[in-house]
């Protein structure tokens, strides 16, 4: 998000997180003040190989509730962040697969981040807009929760009920690109449209 009429029209859906980037490099980076939200939406950012300071500067300054950590972070980075945000910070670690994923690597950063994320290899650290092969997640042997995504538009709804209805811990479905107009600005009746699908999930067949 980078917009802030965008900010707010979309706040008025109520997603349970809302994402902003704070990598320079990225065309969707935010440089701007977050306008007020309601309270029940976690401000996240999004940060690539940055500093703790920096990180926890950026918490501070925009009051955010969760940090996705969308780069090549390591435990002991992860672990530092922690302490520094009190603990009161989500910490999201994401993880990027191509068709296979050693789950191995995730034990160690169990105990220093609150959810992994899965998105998709790609030639950017993310928002690449490419889905990759969730069977991949059959073999997840974690029940830490996580975000589901990478290239998830609507017409991955189907796929995403699928996968909800399966015992895995899918915490949230992040999605970015594929509910763009451009780099940063939503297509809010693609996000309402989602929001509606997704809470028809439960309802019986
Ligand atoms: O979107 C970006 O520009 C970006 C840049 C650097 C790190 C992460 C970024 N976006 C995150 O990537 C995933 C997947 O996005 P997409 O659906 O494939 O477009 C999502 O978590 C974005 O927040």
């Amino acid at each position: 998000m980078k917009y802030p009429d965008n900010i707010l029209e979309l706040g008025t859906l109520l997603p349970d997180y809302m994402g902003f980037i704070f990598w320079e490099k990225s065309a969707r980076y935010f440089d701007g003040i977050i306008p007020e939200l309601p309270k029940s939406i976690k401000k996240t950012g999004v940060f690539v190989n940055e500093s703790v300071a920096t990180i926890v500067q950026k918490v501070e300054l925009h009051d955010l509730q969760a940090v996705q950590l969308h780069g090549k972070e390591s435990v002991a980075f992860c672990a530092e962040l922690k302490k520094s945000l009190l603990n009161h910070i989500e910490i999201i670690k994401v993880f990027s697969i191509l068709d296979t994923f050693d789950f191995a690597v995730l034990e160690p950063f169990e105990s220093v981040c609150d959810y992994f994320l899965f998105d998709t290899k790609g030639k950017l650290p993310g928002g690449n807009g490419t889905t990759f092969d969730w069977k991949v997640l059959e073999k997840y042997p974690s029940s830490k929760p996580f975000f589901l995504s990478g290239g998830i538009g609507l017409e991955e709804m189907d796929a995403v009920h699928e996968i909800l209805k399966t015992n895995l811990p899918v915490h949230a479905i992040d999605v970015n690109s594929k509910f763009e107009i451009e780099p940063g600005l939503k297509n809010i009746s693609f996000c309402r449209d989602a929001l509606q699908c997704v809470s028809t999930f439960n309802d019986p067949q």
